[in-house]
């Protein structure tokens, strides 16, 4: 059904599960993104930015879900009956074929509708009275003008005899920016166009990208896992991470209020702090107390935990100890433009830009204006489970068992000699296979580097540095993730083995069996 609408592109409740995979690449994704829009998807590898670009394109099918057009369900449309086209990480171009080929080459496939005229110039009619229509290839003169033009666009005039083999990284991309603008698409997806440029090369594009975009005046949805470009380029980013949107804004409202302490940690240099709320506009966070926002404040319950994020530029330093709270520099670097401090508040570090220079060992005053100090709500401070009881009454989750006293589940329960177990009446419970909520809160885990210490073994995937400690998330193969808090520095893809503290876990039943 078609409706009225100013999106170009509408994902609406958009699910993907490939197969032969037992978790959502791709989870409730919803966005809406106006004509002309710049909009780009930023997330670590692995977060599904591909996956939804691929869906756009119609090279993947969504779940569930619909993917709107110009406000027509085009779900079930194939790629190439799309107004849409692809820039690859990798240029995809014809190695024996010229520029010009290369550009041409989809327009000299195109056929286009044409009205059949009789040799006086009048519409020849069908049966039913309509102007008869034949289908035949663009001129030759059309093809040479649209090839000029893109070539003019990505400008690299002069170009078309060159074997692509003779040109730069750079110029193949952007000959495949050209081919693919050639179409003149409504909408032009970017994966990663930038990945396998140096980093003075990629400077350059971006900037020659962003003038592309306002000159073509069409959509462009673009896929990078590198915040500054996201930052430099786009009119909106959605922030991605595991499958899910986090945030959707555009460069500077993703920037100085993120959402959560992914966004923050993932977007710009930041420190994080687990804070607590307190009476009369204040927040507590490095062992003091620091006015906040009333705004922010008005969101939170007195003595509930936040996390509380500072941007680096956002301190101010002073000499003799004239701030909210006092620290020691530790250790200065020169960056152009201004020194970065990292400041030790007890066993706190606080990252801090100043054009100042102070010498290091000294202690300092540090404060931050109210507005400045982002207070978001703690995402989770516990893992959750799916489970179930086993027939030995131990429990399992996560693809473990573990020894658990389940006649605390069931009031007045015991067993019996026959080692059964039976309520107050002797009459026997049936436990076996029956479904549980687990709840494990973060400080019930902890991970090591022995790998005989747990039957349960992961890859450390995500570590968010938090002041004095890391968070850290565990992912075992089996897709189930653990996220505990830890003091100590590991490296993402450490594959470690997860010791959980049992006295911790918390089991209710859910009603009915697994
Ligand atoms: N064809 C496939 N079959 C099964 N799983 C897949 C397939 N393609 C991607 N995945 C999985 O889906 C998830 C999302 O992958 P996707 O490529 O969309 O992420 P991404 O954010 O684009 O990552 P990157 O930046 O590394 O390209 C990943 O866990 C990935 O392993």
């Amino acid at each position: 059904m078609e409706k009225e609408t100013n999106y170009i592109i509408e994902l609406n409740n958009v699910f993907k599960m490939y197969e032969n995979s037992e978790f959502y690449a791709v989870e409730n994704f919803n966005l809406k993104v106006k004509k002309g829009e710049f909009v780009t998807f930023l997330g670590p590898s692995g977060c599904g930015k591909t996956t939804t670009l691929r869906m756009i394109a119609g090279f993947e099918l969504p779940t569930s879900g619909e993917i709107l057009l110009n406000g027509r369900d085009i779900s079930l449309l194939p790629p190439h009956k799309r107004p849409i086209n692809t820039v690859f990480q990798r240029y995809a171009l014809f190695q024996h074929l010229n520029v010009y080929d290369n550009i041409a080459f989809g327009l000299k496939l195109k056929k286009i509708p044409c009205e059949v005229l009789d040799k006086d110039g009048n519409k020849v009619l069908d049966k039913n009275g309509n102007p008869k229509i034949k289908y035949k290839h663009l001129d030759k003169q059309v093809i040479h003008e649209k090839v000029s033009n893109a070539l003019k666009i990505v400008d690299l005039e002069g170009f078309e005899k060159r074997p692509i083999s003779t040109l730069s990284g750079g110029q193949q991309q952007r000959i495949a920016i050209a081919r693919a603008i050639v179409n003149e698409p409504e909408i032009l997806l970017l994966d990663e166009p930038l990945g396998a440029l140096d980093l003075k090369m990629r400077k350059e594009m971006q900037l020659e990208l962003k003038a592309m975009h306002k000159q073509l005046g069409i959509t462009f949805i673009y896929v990078t896992h590198d915040q500054e470009e996201a930052l430099t380029m786009s009119d909106t980013i959605v922030v991605m991470n595991d499958g899910n949107i986090q945030q959707i804004g555009d460069p500077k409202g993703i920037y100085d209020e993120p959402i959560n302490s992914f966004v923050a940690d993932f977007i710009g240099e930041s420190s994080i702090y687990t804070g607590t709320m307190a009476k009369d506009n204040k927040v507590r966070f490095l062992g003091a107390y620091f006015d906040a926002d009333p705004v922010d404040f008005g969101k939170f319950q007195v003595n509930e935990k936040v996390d509380v994020v500072i941007r680096p530029e956002d301190v101010i330093l002073s000499e003799g100890g004239k701030g909210t709270i006092d620290g020691v520099i530790a250790s200065r670097i020169f960056k152009g433009m201004h020194y970065e401090y990292i400041v030790m508040i007890g066993k706190n570090e606080l990252i801090v830009q100043s054009t100042k220079y102070l010498e290091e060992g000294i202690t300092v005053g540090l404060s931050v204006d109210p507005v400045n100090i982002q207070i978001m709500k703690k995402p989770y401070t516990s893992n959750f489970y799916d489970g179930f009881i086993t027939k030995n009454h131990q429990i399992e989750f996560a693809n473990a068992d573990f020894d658990f006293d389940i006649t605390s589940l069931f009031p007045n329960s015991s067993f019996n000699e026959n080692d059964e177990l039976v309520d107050e009446n002797g009459r026997v419970i049936h436990y076996e296979n029956m479904a549980i909520n687990v709840e494990v809160p973060f400080e019930a885990i902890q991970i090591s580097d022995d790998l005989d210490a747990s039957e349960i073994k992961g890859n450390i995937i995500s570590m968010i540095y938090l002041g004095d400690h890391y968070e850290i998330i565990v992912r075992t193969p089996e897709e189930e993730d653990f996220m505990l808090n830890s003091e100590w520095l590991w490296n993402e893809e450490d594959t470690v083995s997860v010791i959980i503290d049992k006295s911790q876990i918390k089991v209710s039943l859910k009603g009915g069996n697994k």
